[in-house]
């Protein structure tokens, strides 16, 4: 098992990383401050792997209520929040019982928030179970749902005591939800660790074949990058925000197809290649650069090429990101190969990088 640690002070946790985790109960009951826990999951992970941890939980003398959401990410919303506040109060949850997460970022997200509001907030653990979970979203406390307006517009920082990555639980994920992981794998690489890049093209064929050794290896890199950028600054106030390299033209993606028709994964990896267009018509990265950056991306199983719904409507979706300052908007851009900055764009570049990364056949072949 490996273990990266995320330090913020009293609010540290640790990410533990291995597999056949879920029965190692120990480490999630020694962290209740009380015999009490809720698991929130989802239709689909229940089937798979609610019973077992319940099962490891009850035999640690865990009394452990299990709630179990509709799955996907139009589910993202208030109603489905309010499922998970009916189940606790309903059961009399109390302050001291721990929330857990078990699932993809869509219950972690949810979940994270649940326990920031619920009673003023309880403790909270982390079990993902996607790749792009293990990999990003169940790291760094942001916690979210949707607005029918923009991606993840209601939620708050609220840290996990503790993030158990199971990585036997990938053996069942399909293989479209595993290339969406690789998207926020292939973001590090690309924020400001270019030999974590060189290694993800020289390895790519072992990743997609789930290579145990080659897998453990992309988890624990992108939970020690993704946990050293959190750890210098916890609220986005600065640093935090190259983590969202491709995502202010991704979450345009998603929310302009509608939630779910694109996957989160996918919206990242046609925006990373957004953000690249831009990057290369200002001079900073060549063709070259850019070649490699689609073609690593494509051999992931991921879109190179975005929903070409107009400059107009792109710019709409956009001016909602949580990173507008002043009614500007803000992109992650690459200075070089390896080196992401935050940065703005002129309406010119935009549209460029839009004639050049987007096409009708991507709208029409997601919805196919
Ligand atoms: N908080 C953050 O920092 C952060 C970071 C990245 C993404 N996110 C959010 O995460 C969400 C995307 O997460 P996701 O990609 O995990 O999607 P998801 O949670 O929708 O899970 C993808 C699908 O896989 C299924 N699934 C989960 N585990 C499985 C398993 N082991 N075997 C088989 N099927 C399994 C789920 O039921 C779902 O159908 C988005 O809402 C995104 O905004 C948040
Ligand atoms: O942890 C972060 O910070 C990230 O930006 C990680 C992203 O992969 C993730 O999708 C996040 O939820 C996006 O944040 P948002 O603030 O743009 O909603
Ligand atoms: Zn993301």
């Amino acid at each position: 098992m490996r273990t990266v640690k995320l330090e913020l002070g009293p609010d540290s946790y640790d990410i533990l990383i291995g597999r056949d985790l879920l029965a190692q109960a120990e480490r999630i009951s020694a962290l209740l401050p009380q015999p009490r826990a809720a698991i929130v999951t989802n239709t689909t992970v229940a089937t798979l792997y609610l019973q077992p941890l319940v099962d490891a939980l009850t035999a640690r003398g865990v009394d452990v209520l299990p709630i179990v959401l509709p799955d996907g990410e139009q589910y993202k919303t208030w109603e489905t929040l309010n499922l998970i506040f009916d189940a606790l109060l309903g059961a009399r949850a109390e302050r001291k019982t721990t929330l857990i997460a078990l699932g993809g970022g869509v219950v972690g997200d949810m979940t994270g928030f649940a326990a920031a509001v619920y009673q003023r907030g309880v403790p909270f653990i982390q079990i993902p179970t996607t790749l792009l979970a293990q990999v990003d979203s169940s790291v760094g406390g942001k916690t979210a749902i949707n607005h029918p307006l923009g991606k993840n517009m209601i939620g708050s920082f609220y840290q996990p005591q503790l993030v158990l990555a199971d990585l036997a639980t990938l053996d069942t994920l399909p293989p479209r939800e595993f290339s969406a992981g690789m998207a926020e794998i292939i973001k590090y690489g690309l924020i400001d660790d270019l030999a974590f890049f060189e290694w993800l093209e020289a390895n790519i064929d072992a990743l997609m074949a789930r290579d145990v050794a080659a897998l453990t290896y992309a988890v624990e890199r992108s939970c020690q990058n993704k946990a050293r950028i959190v750890g210098e600054d916890e609220k986005e106030q600065g640093v935090r925000a190259l983590l969202n390299l491709g995502h202010t033209f991704g979450h345009a993606i998603e929310t302009g197809m509608g939630y779910g028709v694109w996957l989160h994964g996918e919206g990242v990896a046609a925006g990373m290649v957004l953000a690249a267009h831009a990057s290369r018509l200002l001079g900073q990265i060549s063709d070259a650069d850019l070649q490699r950056i689609t073609g690593l991306i494509r051999a992931a199983g991921l879109p190179v090429q975005a929903p070409d719904f107009g400059y107009e409507r792109y710019a709409e979706l956009m001016a909602q990101d949580k990173k507008v300052d002043a009614g500007k908007i803000k992109f992650i851009l690459m200075q070089k190969l390896g080196q992401s900055y935050i940065g703005t764009l002129t309406p010119d570049i935009v549209r460029g990088a839009l004639q050049a990364g987007c096409s009708a056949d991507a709208v029409a072949s997601s919805l196919a």
